[in-house]
């Protein structure tokens, strides 16, 4: 199934209760404090900055796994916004220990989070099926395959060193422990926050199975990280909305980043970018450049997180013309199923949790 634009004005959620939101925390003359995950390229990099040009005020973590390439994210930061606060936070999210040591350092730090925007992702070793890519091209499918990227392409995945498949670890599992760790500064009485996930339009339902949840039986890790992050959405608003955290998804659309220019080889990149401008004519999901695709994040982070609808996906769009906007999508999701992912991933972290426990005491042994 596709995802469907929902009308505008339609939210699912109707929340009685007043909170604090984090654009009230502003108004009320206290900076906000935001923590973007994979911040340090492309996307990520994208949003701080405009995070910075909407409110220079703004406490602005960047959490990354290379501290280099932090510093150079930083330094970029700084010269276009010399009076920001930015710090870096050493964070490797397809590792728990990174996890919990980052978390625990952000505690000590702060004792505010307003946003948290869990971004960082991977597909490694990607592969396009040429066959299906021509087949798909001549057929009526033709703009669905180029938005959501269906059936053209596998990853190969590898085993982390806490023995978890590295695309689940890092697109869906690091981020589950970093929310759940956070939560002291995420659920405060009387504020709302938002957790805000970079999802894909390449999420599909028939990547994902309860029994599978790495993926370690199929080739489309990415695809099913990505419904994984589209369910896990929906369980964090179901039990966290009433502590006043609110989660969303977003699809940035198709952005050239180290992501995508890792799909193909640069030169064929370049030899088809005509052809890429050409199709964005027809399809407003290719929004190519990461300042485009950073919009439905930026977008979230001025609305009432009250307000927004926990079945959607929020969708970066371009105009042929050039002109961004942000439109809600249902997603193909429902509560049963999200709800049985959050019990199984919780399972998952006890036994994780555990297992660095017993390494711990084999290590001091
Ligand atoms: N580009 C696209 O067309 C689309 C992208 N997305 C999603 O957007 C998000 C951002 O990707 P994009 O900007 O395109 O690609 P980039 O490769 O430019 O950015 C990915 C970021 O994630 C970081 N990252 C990767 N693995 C880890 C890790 N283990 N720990 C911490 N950080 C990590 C990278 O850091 P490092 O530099 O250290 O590798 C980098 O900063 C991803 O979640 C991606 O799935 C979704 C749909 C379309
Ligand atoms: C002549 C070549 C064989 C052309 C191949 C084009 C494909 C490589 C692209 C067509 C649609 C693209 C796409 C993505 C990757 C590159 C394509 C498959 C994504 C899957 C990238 C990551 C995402 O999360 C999706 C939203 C993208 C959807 C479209």
């Amino acid at each position: 199934m596709g995802e469907e634009p929902i009308p505008a004005g339609s939210h699912a959620v109707q929340c009685g209760a007043v909170m604090k939101s984090s654009a009230a925390a502003a108004a009320a003359g206290m900076s906000r404090v935001v923590l973007v995950t994979g911040a340090n390229s492309g996307i990520g990099l994208a949003l701080c900055e405009r995070l910075l040009s909407h409110d220079d005020q703004l406490q602005l973590c960047l959490a990354c796994r290379n501290g280099q390439r932090a510093e150079a994210a930083r330094q970029a930061l700084l010269v276009s916004h010399p009076k920001a606060q930015v710090s870096l936070f050493q964070l490797d999210v397809g590792s728990v220990r990174s996890v919990l040591r980052a978390a625990q350092e952000i505690k000590q730090r702060y004792n505010r989070l307003d946003c948290l925007y869990l971004n960082a992702g991977i597909m490694p070793n990607p592969q396009v099926d040429h066959k299906a890519f021509y087949k798909g091209l001549f057929s009526s499918k033709a703009i669905h395959m180029f938005t959501t990227g269906e059936g053209l392409l596998t990853q190969k995945d590898t085993v982390t060193s806490d023995g978890l498949q590295q695309v689940f670890a890092t697109n869906l599992f690091g981020h589950f422990i970093l929310v759940r760790e956070l939560e002291p500064l995420l659920c405060r009485p009387g504020s709302s926050t938002q957790v805000i996930w970079t999802s894909s339009s390449n999420a599909r339902r028939s990547a994902f199975s309860l029994d599978d949840l790495q993926h370690q039986q199929g080739k489309e890790p990415y695809s099913s990280s990505k419904y994984a992050s589209d369910l896990l959405s929906l369980a964090f608003n179901r039990h966290y909305n009433s502590k006043g955290l609110y989660s969303s998804a977003i699809c940035p659309g198709l952005v050239m980043t180290n992501l995508t220019y890792g799909i193909l080889p640069s030169f064929f990149w370049t030899l088809i970018m005509p052809i890429m401008w050409f199709i964005r004519v027809f399809t407003n999901s290719f929004t190519l450049t990461p300042y485009n695709g950073a919009e439905a994040l930026f977008w979230l982070f001025k609305q009432k997180p009250e307000a927004l609808d926990p079945m959607a996906k929020y969708h970066s769009l371009t105009s042929g013309l050039g002109n961004n906007y942000t439109q809600p999508r249902k997603m193909d999701v429902d509560d049963s199923m999200a709800e049985a992912l959050y019990k199984k991933l919780l399972e998952l972290e006890d036994t994780v949790r555990k297992k660095l426990k017993n390494e711990d005491l084999e290590c001091a042994a």
